[in-house]
């Protein structure tokens, strides 16, 4: 098994709660509540300003140009379609403006945050990746089983977001850096996993968070 294989075995139950979350059922069926998915969006535009961040850092840390390339194109992805679609689908929710800035954080945001403040600052390549991938391939899992697209934009966008061809090849070469930078030794390789199954459980957590109101 590859490393990333096997990170994803050894936290397959939290796995696959967040990739068939009713979150993620709603969404296809175009039924979720718009509470729920303005609730949703605030929380993860602050976590895309930390996830940017550990972009940010990763195309730092990255061994060279071939590697560095695909992530600032990532960067300019961000910055351009799925920037859109949170700013499209807040105006459509009437989301206010402090909402989309400077929210109260949910405690599971906030440790979603800290995770990847923690990979940005490190200087680790792995771990930077660790956190990245299972953003990313967790979100695509769930994405791809998309059984028939729904018709409003603000629950289509999300999907498309994360089931593209473009963001397809990405999450695949992204899987494949790890496998590459797999840590040759044991207490490394453990940190590395460490943070990966954080993130699944943050995953699930933040999809839960949703639903519950204060
Ligand atoms: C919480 C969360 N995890 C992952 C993604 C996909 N980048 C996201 N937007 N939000």
């Amino acid at each position: 098994m590859r490393f990333v294989e096997r990170l994803v075995h050894d936290n397959a139950t939290a796995w696959r709660a967040a990739v068939g979350h009713r979150f993620v059922q709603e969404l296809f069926a175009g039924t979720l509540d718009d509470a729920v998915l303005a609730d949703y969006l605030v929380q993860d535009y602050q976590f895309c300003d930390a996830f940017v961040a550990l972009l940010g850092a990763a195309t730092a840390t990255a061994p060279d140009l071939t590697a560095r390339l695909p992530l600032a194109r990532q960067l300019g992805t961000f910055a351009g379609d799925e920037n859109d679609y949170f700013t499209e689908t807040f105006d459509d929710l009437g989301v206010p403006e402090t909402d989309r800035t400077r929210p109260q954080l949910k405690p599971v945001t906030a440790d979603f945050i800290a995770v990847m403040q923690r990979a940005t600052q490190g200087g680790s390549y792995p771990q930077a990746l660790a956190v990245l991938v299972v953003a990313e391939l967790l979100y695509r899992d769930w994405a791809t089983q998309i059984p028939t697209w729904p018709s409003q934009p603000k629950h289509r966008g999300w999907i498309e977001v994360h089931n593209n061809p473009d963001f397809n090849a990405w999450v695949d070469w992204l899987v494949d850096q790890l496998d590459q930078h797999e840590p040759g030794d044991e207490p490394t390789r453990s940190e590395v996993a460490n943070t990966f199954a954080r993130a699944v459980e943050l995953e699930l957590a933040f999809f839960d968070a949703c639903y519950q109101r204060p």
